[in-house]
């Protein structure tokens, strides 16, 4: 392990119970860098997803929990890390249990076999940071897409941030309620937009945070002619100016002033137009001093990967914690040398490391390096590279 890299966890044992394309896996692995290889629909993607969970939200496909419980399976699902951290070996689980009559099912989440109230506790053990192939088009989709990229990159280093802005959309869709059905009710109004304002101003200051501390430290580590070029971020939006010109509680303050005065507006539109739910995260790609939206497909993808192997840098040191990296399907786009670069780039973040791919002779040049995995339909074989 490099020495400025902060104290690395291995999941040394993987186990899934009818999830997904798995009726029972346990699968053992050793190393900081594993791949898994293996035809389309082999269930790669599925075993990322299973380690996915182990950060508080819906998982990296963001699909409802119910689903991932395997098609004709008894409708449970467990998943279950055992953990080799600096200070001893620890026990995850997750899942859910079977649902009964008229009762949907539930959420459990175990740690060294007692239960805990939500995977947010799960934060004391691991971070996780990912990089999906739906997201290759992340700089030229639309606003919300880039919000919740964020959202992630804010919650892997703040496990309450996802509390925060579930709460936030809440009150938004309570308020847009009262605006609709009793408009005249000031004093329901003004309760409302005070959560919101106390809401939004939260989330909008923890997203700056981390904006401003990912930026620090891209300007610290960028080299200007790495495989994966660094990017230049910035936050676009009327709340995130507030709470970069002013304090929280002036910024608060204020904020509740615009909802006031944009009641007749927000009315017409049906949703509240200024907000943390309306900020844009800007991307521009740093050594060309471009718009991100406006380089290659490649540039793109090369940029993307430096964001996020910047965010896995900021969240080890933030966290304490180096992150698990899953990386679905990464390989395949890269040239010969990116690929190397990354995989160098991967291994001095000190933390274990999770890539899928459909063609072995991608990760031909890690044999010896990564534990190597074969994936078949509901089976997974240590494998050689072709
Ligand atoms: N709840 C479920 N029960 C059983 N099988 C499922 C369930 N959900 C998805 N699958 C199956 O899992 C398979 C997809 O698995 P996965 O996405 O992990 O494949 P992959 O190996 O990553 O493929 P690709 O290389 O195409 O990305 C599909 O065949 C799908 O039908």
């Amino acid at each position: 392990m490099p020495s400025n890299s902060p104290p690395a966890s291995r999941i040394a044992r993987l186990m899934l119970q009818d999830f997904r394309t798995y009726a029972s896996l346990d699968l053992a692995v050793s190393r900081p860098l594993v791949a898994l290889v293996g035809e389309n629909g082999a269930g790669k993607t599925n075993v990322l997803e299973a380690i996915s969970l182990f950060m508080p939200g819906r998982g990296l496909r963001r699909a409802e929990l119910a689903e991932m419980a395997r098609n004709g399976g008894p409708g449970s699902f467990a998943v279950s890390l055992t953990l080799d951290t600096p200070y001893g070996e620890h026990r995850l689980g997750t899942g859910i249990e079977q649902p009964g009559e008229g009762v949907r099912s539930s959420r459990t989440c175990r740690i060294d076999g007692a239960s805990v109230s939500s995977p947010t506790v799960f934060a004391e053990f691991l971070r996780l940071v990912w990089l999906t192939p739906d997201l290759d088009a992340l700089f030229r989709g639309p606003a919300g897409d880039r919000r919740r990229f964020l959202d992630r990159f804010v919650l892997a280093v703040d496990a309450e941030h996802g509390a925060r802005v579930n709460a936030l959309e809440r009150a938004l869709r309570s308020r847009n309620r009262i605006l609709e059905e009793s408009p005249d009710n000031r004093s329901w109004l003004d309760a409302i937009e005070r959560e919101v304002a106390e809401l939004g101003i939260a989330v909008a200051a923890a997203r700056r945070e981390t904006v401003a501390r990912l930026a620090a430290l891209i300007l610290e580590t960028r080299e200007e002619a790495s495989a994966f070029p660094f990017a230049t971020l910035s936050l676009d939006g009327e709340i995130d100016h507030l709470v970069t010109t002013l304090p929280a509680v002036d910024a608060e303050d204020r904020y509740r002033a615009i909802l006031r005065e944009s009641r007749p507006r927000d009315r017409a539109a049906g949703r509240t137009l200024i907000g943390p739910q309306a900020t844009d995260l800007l991307v521009r790609h740093g050594p060309k001093d471009i718009p991100a939206n406006t380089a290659s497909t490649g540039e793109q993808k090369a940029l993307l990967i430096g964001l996020v192997l910047a965010h896995a840098r900021l969240v080890g040191r933030m966290s304490g914690l180096a992150p698990f990296v899953l990386l679905d399907e990464i390989a395949a786009h890269l040239d010969p040398r990116r690929r190397t670069a990354l995989f160098d780039a991967l291994e001095s973040l000190g933390g274990q490391v999770w890539m899928t791919g459909a063609d072995p002779s991608l990760f031909a040049e890690l044999q010896g390096r990564a534990d190597l995995l074969h994936v078949t339909a509901g089976h997974i074989e240590p494998s050689n590279p072709a």
